[in-house]
Order: C-alpha cells, then structure tokens, then sequence
C-alpha cells in the first residue's frame, strides 16, 4: 500500500498558471482542487504508453531504440559515506513557484530535481519507464554509470496526499549535489509514475530530505542523502533559500549568513513523525495583537509543497483582515481580488515570531483577467500544519540534523 504523504499545488491551479490562455471549467476545477485539498484523491494512474516516437532524453546518451533494461544485479552494495565537503545548487522556480528544481549529479548524469524536505525517499525518471512516460523528461540512465550498483530485490513505493505516486526497483550510486558527494546512495528508480508527474516535465524525480525513518525502500529501508552526507559535511546542516520568480540556493555543509538578515532563530525539532516538525502555536496579522491557540499547534518544514497550509483558525483570522477575501468553494479555497493589499502574517516558530509577507500570502490568478487571486495561505484539517514554499520566500530556513533544530531567518 502507499504511504500517505500530502501533494504541492493542487495541480489543477498549477494548470491554470501554466497555460493562462487555457480556460478550464470551474466546476472541473473545483473538483479537481477539493480533491487535491483535501485528504487526497485515489492514486493517480499509472502511466505505460505504446512506444510512440523518440524522447527528447537529455543528459542520458540518445536511447538505442527501446529503453535498456535494468541492469544485471552486480555485487555486493557498498555502505554508503559521503566524501565531499560542503555543497553549493542554484534552484530554479517553475512557472507560478509551483515547485523549485535543482541539478543534481547521479553517476555522472545531471538530471533537475524536486529538493522535499517533507519525504524520505530519493527517485528518479530513468531508462526503464515507457519513451511515452519519458516524454520531455530527463532520465537516468543506470546502465551509463560505472558506478551504478542494483540492490537486488529492493522496491519503493511512495504516494502524496495529492493522490500523485511512484514505485519502482532500487540501486545505488553516486550522488553529488554541488560539491557535497555520497558514495553508494540508494536511488530509487520508478518503474511506474502517476499523470501529475509525466505532465511536470521540468522534473526528473524528488530528493527526499526529511527523516530516514519515512524511506519507503522495502525490505531494508535506505537513507537519504542528507542522512549519509552529514558525519562528512563540515557543518551538519542543508539550508533552503526560496525566492519569488527567481532563483536561489540549496546548500550543503554550511549556512551563508549573506543569504538572510538578523541572526538565526534556532527551535527545537520533534522528529517523531519523520518530518521536520517544531511548536507553532501563535498567529498574529498586520502587527495586531497575536493569537496564541492554534490547535494541535504542530507545523512541518517543508519545501515540497507549494503553498502553506495552516489551522483554521488562523485561516479565519488572517482573512478576516483581507477585503472581499471568500471561501471560493469553486475553486476550492480561498480567494480575494488581486487588487486587495494583503497584511504581513506573523507565526510562531517554536517561539519566535517569523514573518510571512502580505506579498507572498497573494498566490496566483484563478481566471484569466487576473481579477480574483487564490491564496498563498489556506487551511488544512491534518495537522502538523505544512509550512510550503510560501513561508520559504519570506524565510531563509537552516536544517540542522547533528541537533535536529531548525534555524529561521528573514531574507
Ligand atoms: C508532507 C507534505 S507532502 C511532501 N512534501 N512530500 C504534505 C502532507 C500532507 C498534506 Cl495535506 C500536504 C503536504
Ligand atoms: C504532483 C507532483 S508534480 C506537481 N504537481 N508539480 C508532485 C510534486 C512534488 C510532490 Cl512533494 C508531490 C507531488
């Protein structure tokens, strides 16, 4: 069965900032959003085309014809370590800040990726999926590394709240992410891709950064890159810099203070669930006189998902403060006019007031004149809350793992 992990930007939403010309009914839209928002909808269909035409591969040498198998079990897997010192990848926003990509070298191949600090597992697009699934996509191609080792009878599978998924076989390799390298990193390699996937052709897989224990690699779990670099990083932390529209930075080993402003605010991490899990127990809009009783009062750090999904009552309270800001139960969220000026959101982080600004609370147009923006803040009914991408553009965030803290920051 599939675990259950939550979704980035209701696809459907992310259609609408993709191809602005193309209407889509608002009905279609509603259903597909509730669905997205909600608890998830059923897993998204697997994807084997006919064979159809050539991909357009990149890194991987043009295929010969069908896609090579995978290739013969050889050897016994080396433990991983990590030999590199601290990293260094410029990410690279898709259209409408939908999610943020960034290269990664895996055998020597250079393939763009999700980066999630909200899942565990490593997985790519790769030789083995139909040249329909392929479509577009970069792919790793296991058969061109030297250093690609199978883990014989190793399996993955993985879904997201959104309903989106993938399973497929495991190996190991090398993995470089800007100068920061593991030796024998288990790579999972999908076999089977759900539509929401094919259809994100910027992407060639996600590079899970939250704990290990949520690694989906059966029958023995495997690390995540993260994990296995950090007895060799010069510092023990990865740090995620998020822009609005522009690019910004994943770094490994090492905290740039020229990256944020002030000084850190450092707050413990609970990593029970396996997500990076703090307090956030208290709101406050536009300066006002803060709210301090969240329920369940739980939020996760987590750059794989596009928006921030908070309680309801600080839903409630923040657009409480927004002129003509609606529950659009057609569009399945919140929305206001794209003319509105939207107040900062101060929210706690284990007992620091971090700032959200106004400007990145305004999300997206629903419609095609621009008259009606969805929110960057809407409400969840899970809890931990999910602080998305929307909190990252306002927050410079350092993930510490030889402490398990989080460090926050303006930037
Ligand atoms: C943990 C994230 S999903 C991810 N970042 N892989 C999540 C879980 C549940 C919901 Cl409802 C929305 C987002
Ligand atoms: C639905 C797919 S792709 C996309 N909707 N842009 C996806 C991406 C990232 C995560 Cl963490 C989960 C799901």
């Amino acid at each position: 069965a599939y675990r259950k992990f939550g979704m980035p930007l209701p696809e459907a939403l992310g259609a609408i900032i993709a191809n602005a010309g193309a209407g889509s009914s608002a009905a279609g839209l509603a259903t597909e959003l509730s669905d997205i928002l909600g608890d998830g909808g059923e897993a998204g269909s697997t994807s084997k085309g006919k064979e159809k035409g050539k991909p357009k591969l990149r890194p991987s040498p043009a295929p010969t014809g069908l896609p090579s198998a995978a290739p013969p079990a050889t050897g016994v897997p080396k433990f991983s370590n990590s030999t590199g010192g601290a990293g260094s990848v410029a990410n690279t926003p898709e259209a409408g800040d939908v999610e943020y990509l960034a290269p990664v070298t895996i055998g020597g191949q250079t393939v763009n990726m999700d980066f999630d600090s909200g899942s565990s597992d490593l997985w790519v697009f790769n030789t083995q999926l139909s040249l329909n699934t392929l479509s577009g996509h970069m792919a790793y191609n296991p058969a061109q590394s030297s250093t690609f080792q199978l883990l014989p009878g190793s399996t993955f599978s993985i879904s997201y709240g959104d309903g989106s998924g993938a399973a497929g076989n495991v190996g190991t390799d090398t993995v470089n992410i800007g100068g920061a390298t593991v030796t024998g990193q288990a790579i999972e390699l999908a076999t089977d891709v759900s539509t929401s996937f094919v259809t994100d052709t910027q992407s060639t897989g996600l590079i899970g950064l939250a704990f290990s224990k949520l690694n989906t690699v059966k029958p023995v779990q495997q690390k995540t890159f993260f994990d296995n670099a950090l007895a060799t990083l010069p510092e023990p932390v990865f740090t995620a810099d998020l822009r609005h529209n522009a690019a910004g930075t994943y770094e490994f080993g090492a905290i740039d203070s020229t990256k944020f402003s002030g000084p850190l605010a450092w707050t413990p991490v609970n990593t029970t669930s396996g997500f990076w899990q703090f307090t956030s127990q208290a709101f406050a809009v536009g300066g006002g006189a803060p709210s301090t009783s969240v329920p369940g009062g739980q939020a996760i750090a987590d750059t794989g998902t596009t928006l921030m999904l908070a309680d309801q009552s600080v839903v409630d309270g923040y657009y409480s403060q927004v002129q003509g800001a609606v529950n659009n139960a057609t569009v399945g969220g919140v929305t206001f006019p794209c003319s509105a000026t939207l107040p900062d959101l101060q929210i706690d982080v284990g007992g620091t007031m971090a700032t959200v600004r106004g400007d990145d609370i305004n999300f997206a147009p629903v419609d095609q004149t621009g008259t009606t923006c969805f929110g960057g803040l809407q409400a969840t009914t899970v809890q931990p809350q999910i602080y998305g991408d929307i909190f990252f553009k306002s927050n410079f965030v350092a993930f510490n793992g030889g402490n398990n803290s989080l460090g926050v920051a303006p930037h």
